[in-house]
């Protein structure tokens, strides 16, 4: 609390400095007359996240962190799709060492967004399922457009979301319709989304979309950031501490998981109805 403090009280004195942290998988561009970074995913089809879309993704909120940023759109470069959520493959049969690297990232990913002094908007222009829908919780304001879908559809794959998964899900809708939510791995359409409040706005467009988001971020002009930053953490600390405090233990747990044949079985199942859709 006390660093993250200091470091708010830095963003009053600092003037903004220009970065790029751009890389394949994530586009930064940051706008240079508000200072508001744009950070869109481009791994098509469908922005799995796998480990080195996740490693740029958290370089880029380091990044942006470390440069004090005056906030961030997140979005993608799909028409259709937000992100598919975690890259299946990286479940699938997996390499140990590169499962614990994935898993490892995923986690400060989390932290790094969910936790971020800057203010952050998800920009949700497809489909948001699971990891998806996480990415979108982890930021303070949900803009989504009309006729995709968003949840944490885990246990429908036979996992189970993960308790940091549901923490950003009941700090959106409380916990009620979290548990109704994670226990059927409802995926909303984006009008039932917006009528419990899983996200905050729906529109037509994309263009609509970035005006609505530069508005939330006009909010916050007349706030002081420190305030901002210190209220955010008073909220959202105890899930990153209670994430940061049981890291190894739920990479223990993890590890048997994935090995379960009957897992790894159907795991195998869902990727191959996967692309039987395809095929219709
Ligand atoms: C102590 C802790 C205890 C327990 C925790 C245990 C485990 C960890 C728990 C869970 C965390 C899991 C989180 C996840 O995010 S799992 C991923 C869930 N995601 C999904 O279910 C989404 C699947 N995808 C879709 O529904 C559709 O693809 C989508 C609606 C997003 C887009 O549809 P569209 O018609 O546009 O595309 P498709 O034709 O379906 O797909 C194109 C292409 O992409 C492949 N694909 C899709 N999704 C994924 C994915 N998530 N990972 C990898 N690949 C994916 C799909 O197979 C097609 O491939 P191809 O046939 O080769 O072209």
């Amino acid at each position: 609390m006390a660093l993250r403090a200091v470091r708010s009280l830095a963003i009053l004195s600092n003037p903004l400095r220009t970065y790029s942290t751009s890389g394949p998988l994530v586009n930064v561009s940051i706008n240079e007359k508000t200072g508001i970074a744009t950070a869109t995913l481009q791994r098509p089809p469908v922005n799995s996240l796998n480990l080195e879309l996740l490693t740029e993704l958290c370089t880029t909120l380091e990044q942006l962190e470390k440069n004090k940023s005056r906030g961030l759109i997140l979005t993608s470069s799909s028409n259709t799709v937000f992100s598919a959520g975690l890259d299946i493959y990286e479940m699938y049969k997996p390499n140990m060492d590169r499962y614990k690297q994935f898993w490892t990232t995923l986690q400060q990913t989390w932290i790094n967004l969910y936790g971020s002094s800057y203010p952050t908007v998800a920009v949700v222009n497809g489909h948001a399922p699971a990891g998806g829908c996480l990415l979108a919780l982890s930021c303070e304001y949900r803009i989504m457009l009309n006729n995709f879908t968003i949840g944490l559809n885990e246990t429908k794959l036979g996992m189970i979301a993960p308790t940091w998964f549901a923490a950003s899900m009941r700090n959106a809708i409380g916990t009620r319709q979290t548990e109704l939510a994670l226990i059927t791995g409802n995926l909303f359409t984006t009008d039932e989304a917006l009528k419990i409040g899983l996200v905050d706005e729906v529109v037509q467009s994309k263009n609509e979309a970035l005006e609505k988001a530069g508005k939330f971020f006009d909010k916050f002009k007349r706030i002081p950031p420190h305030a901002r930053t210190m209220t955010k953490t008073s909220l959202r600390g105890a899930d990153i501490q209670a994430l940061v405090k049981s890291r190894n233990e739920e990479m223990n747990k993890l590890t048997a998981f994935i090995n379960d044949p009957k897992l790894q079985e159907a795991i195998g199942m869902y990727l191959e109805s996967l692309k039987q859709k395809q095929n219709k």
